[in-house]
């Protein structure tokens, strides 16, 4: 079989199409080739998506994938797929990008995929582009947010269900395998390889699990995520075992306290930038801030870190509809680390944390 057109379910949300050739407007092109499978998965809802590209014009939308997915684009594609491979899907796109401006996902294209497309193309311009999709994820919709709160839902039970056998003697890949397996028999699956990181190993931000077996008196950090239709949650806590040591303790009340002060101050019109300050400054006061090793957070959704960016340098401001994460955290080599994330919601006046597991009290 060389190629075909396969029918589509129901046509995309003509909003969604509607505002993503706004934006192509907006920087100057005429139509736009999506290559990161999360803008595939966006524009179309197809779930194969690190095996399919859209083409977006003016007048057509178009899902390209392989003949092994022929039956899937057609259960799952809001737009119309064209069923084939390289070069015959750059074949079928050319007489519709002719003397059109073509932007791309500059930081998704390869090298090699940009030369295919300009030798296939030679009478379209191809015009790097970034973040055009990513905008247009800022603010979730009402279904959106549904599925990251179920997302998040069923991060909080399996944590629940798994937080007894956090403790002295158990290795942290078996707390990480307990984690993932429920979250797979929920027909879910982790957001992001899940981070267990105890001891010493609580220093390293994204101290994956390893095979190091918790001991007494430590610290446990859990760094873990559900994902629901495609949408991610994402959320920390970090744990006592047994009785940590003064230090360590005075080092998880600041970053509770900075936590909690930045999540209260979350609401639309606050700058990321601001929200990072504020938490920065509290664990400054406490001493700690040159061990705060990261951003205060970052939006979560179809993608486990993508705008807005809570950073020290970001420019975003809050909106209402927005899903962030606040997570601080401190972290002393050879010593440990603390880090706390709640996952929240920007509302019209204010926030809503959906994470909900407790913290200790330490
Ligand atoms: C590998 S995904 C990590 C998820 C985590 N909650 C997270 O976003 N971070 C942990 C350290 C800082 C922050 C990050 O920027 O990666």
């Amino acid at each position: 079989m060389t190629s075909s057109e396969v029918s589509s379910r129901p046509a995309a949300p003509s909003s969604l199409l509607d505002r993503v050739r706004a934006a192509l407007k907006r920087a100057g092109v005429d139509a736009l080739w999506v290559s990161d499978p999360v803008g595939v998965r966006q524009l179309t809802g197809f779930t194969s998506s690190e095996d399919g590209k859209v083409l977006i014009t003016p007048q057509e939308a178009t899902l390209y994938t392989d003949a092994r997915y022929t039956v899937q684009a057609q259960e799952e594609s809001r737009v119309p797929a064209f069923i084939a491979r390289p070069p015959e899907t750059y074949a079928h796109a050319k007489d519709g990008v002719s003397g059109l401006r073509v932007g791309f996902e500059a930081t998704h294209l390869t090298v090699a995929g940009l030369e295919d497309l300009r030798g296939a193309w030679p009478d379209a311009t191809l015009v790097p582009l970034r973040g055009v999709l990513q905008a247009l994820r800022l603010v979730k919709s009402a279904e959106e947010i549904a599925l990251i709160r179920a997302a998040q839902d069923l991060a909080g039970r399996v944590f629940t269900e798994v937080r007894p056998m956090i403790r002295s003697g158990v290795r942290e890949l078996d707390v990480a395998l307990a984690i993932e397996t429920r979250l797979r028999e929920a027909g879910s699956r982790p957001s992001f390889s899940t981070i267990v990181a105890s001891g010493p190993r609580g220093a390293m931000p994204h101290g994956t699990a390893s095979e190091r077996v918790i001991g007494d008196d430590e610290l446990v950090t859990i760094d873990m995520g559900a994902q629901l239709g495609g949408y991610h949650s994402d959320f920390t806590r970090t744990v006592a075992v047994g009785d940590p040591n003064a230090q360590l303790r005075r080092i998880y009340r600041a970053v509770r306290e900075a936590e909690e002060a930045a999540v209260a101050a979350v609401k639309p019109g606050v700058r990321g930038a601001d929200l990072d300050r504020l938490a920065r400054g509290i664990l400054t006061r406490h001493g700690l801030g040159e061990y705060f090793a990261h951003s205060l957070g970052h939006g979560v959704g179809l993608e486990v870190h993508e705008g807005p960016s809570l950073r020290g340098v970001s420019e975003d401001v809050l909106e209402a509809g927005m899903v962030i994460t606040i997570e601080p955290g401190v972290y002393l080599p050879g010593v440990g680390g603390v880090r706390i994330e709640d996952l929240v919601l920007v509302t019209d006046d204010g926030y809503e944390v959906l994470s909900h597991s407790p913290k200790e009290d330490l």
